[in-house]
């Protein structure tokens, strides 16, 4: 079996302290920075942009994990790719020509990721699932973190897992919204190959000990 991967979201991170937060990441157990890019207009929050990714990527050791909660992502491929991002994630009901956007993330050398809403069908992916390397399902509704874990997100991933397989794709599956130690197994059991992380991390007492214990929970 494929080790299952954690992605700790620095939205919930102590903004005051991000250096020492990245390096929290940096010597835990987590594969990924989980990175959440908001404009105010797609979701009704902002976040951080280009000069805080800039500060980001000059001290994490790690693949970073952009996820854009923005309108018009095109506009901003390759500003991201010479950001340092790895991974770049766009929002299906962002984005009026999917895969022209997904062949121009690859073309600037990162993994493409497609995010739905917890009321998008995971069937609008199908003729397209073999160019996405990650599809993020959205188990809350984005634009904040500390919110509960939506649980119709289950059936999503058996869903998806199963369109994946039938295709013969080699697309991960990512959870983003509300993960804890209540629902990583259960995920990981129904398909799931990356779990993101924000408030049970950081809000934790011990945040390397949960990020161990929440990666063993999803490989047990
Ligand atoms: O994309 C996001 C919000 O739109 C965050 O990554 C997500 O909510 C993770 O935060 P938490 O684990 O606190 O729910």
């Amino acid at each position: 079996m494929k080790e299952k991967i954690i992605a700790p979201s620095l939205l919930a991170a102590d903004f005051a302290n991000l250096q020492r937060d990245i390096e929290t990441v940096n010597n835990s157990e987590a594969q990924w920075f989980h990175i959440d890019i908001m404009d105010g207009v797609f979701v009704p929050n902002i976040s951080f942009g280009m000069p805080v990714l800039k500060a980001i990527q000059k001290h994490a050791k790690k693949p970073l994990d952009v996820h854009l909660m923005i309108v018009d992502p095109d506009r901003y491929i390759k500003d991201f790719a010479a950001l340092g991002a790895d991974h770049l994630t766009v929002h299906f009901e962002a984005c009026t020509h999917l895969h022209r956007t997904l062949q121009a993330i690859k073309a600037e050398g990162m993994k493409a990721g497609v995010a739905i809403n917890p009321h998008t069908n995971v069937d609008l992916l199908k003729d397209v699932i073999k160019d996405i390397d990650i599809v993020l399902i959205m188990s809350v509704n984005p634009g904040f973190g500390g919110q509960s874990f939506i649980e119709h997100t289950y059936n999503k991933v058996r869903r998806l897992k199963e369109m994946i397989l039938n295709q013969n794709a080699e697309t991960l599956i990512e959870i983003d919204g509300g993960v804890t130690n209540k629902n990583a197994l259960e995920l990981t059991k129904a398909g799931a190959d990356v779990l993101v992380a924000g408030s049970f991390v950081f809000k934790a007492e011990n945040q390397l000990e949960t990020i161990k214990d929440l990666k063993n929970l999803a490989n047990s």
